[in-house]
């Protein structure tokens, strides 16, 4: 059986005192679940998010790190700075660092490459854009994104790599890919791991989906077989909603 997860990446959202105020909101109602659940809130405020779940079964994780050990790289976040809080779970290749901070697959292999080194989990998030769906490009996409980021790694890096594959039209959108959708490119992600290592990887990782996740829809997405669980972005920004995802799982 594949670890199931639930990740909430809060993006550029909550100050420390909403962020404490959502934890505790989130602690005080989570169902007991047989899913990982994980939150991502941003740099400054994972100190406190860390502390705050202290007692909790609920992981913190980082949004993005840099790939370097330290230096002059101002404004940036390192692996050991991160452990150093505890986190050792970070989300890579976000399709807004990737569009909007123009990070691109050779960036993105050497950040893997950093976590995967420093024994950080890592939630690669890789996707298609809308023209590349409906030019029927995104199967190609999808492999080129990973064959660049991931298909140099050891067999072994794999137990530290969770997938989340995130159709960057379905993002913020409200428009969700469909469960067959999903299916369909989860398998698809699960044939190209197998062909590049072997079929004990590729079902052995799990693969997220994100993209307009809510609670009217998780479930669905949820049942099928190459779906591990989600990354959910504005949903989990409220408890309730969020809570209910985990239910759906
Ligand atoms: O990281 C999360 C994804 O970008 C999904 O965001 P969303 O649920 O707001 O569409």
């Amino acid at each position: 059986m594949r670890t199931q997860i639930v990740a909430g990446n809060w993006k550029m959202n909550k100050t420390q005192d909403e962020t404490e105020d959502l934890l505790s909101e989130l602690s005080a109602k989570l169902p007991d679940s047989h899913a990982d659940v994980i939150v991502a809130p941003t740099f400054v405020n994972l100190g406190s998010a860390k502390n705050a779940l202290q007692s909790s079964t609920i992981k913190v994780a980082a949004q993005n790190m840099h790939f370097a050990e330290n230096g002059a790289y101002t404004g940036e976040i390192s692996a050991d700075m991160l452990l150093n809080l505890g986190i050792d779970i970070v989300i890579l290749g976000h399709s807004e660092r990737r569009s909007l901070f123009g990070e691109d697959d050779s960036l993105l292999a050497k950040k893997v490459n950093t976590a995967i080194e420093k024994g950080m989990t890592t939630i690669f998030c890789f996707g298609e854009e809308l023209d590349e769906r409906k030019s029927g490009n995104h199967f190609s996409v999808v492999e080129s994104q990973l064959k660049n980021a991931l298909f140099d790694l050891d067999e072994k890096a794999w137990n530290q790599i969770v997938l989340a594959y995130e159709p960057v039209w379905a993002i913020g959108t409200g428009e969700t890919a469909s469960p067959e959708q999903a299916q369909e490119m989860h398998a698809f992600i699960r044939k190209t791991i197998a062909e590049a290592y072997n079929t004990s990887i590729a079902n052995g990782v799990s693969i997220l989906y994100g993209g307009s996740v809510k609670p009217g829809n998780a479930a669905e997405i949820f049942s099928k077989p190459d779906v591990d669980g989600g990354l959910i972005g504005g949903a989990s920004l409220k408890a309730d909603d969020f809570v209910a995802i985990i239910k759906a799982i």
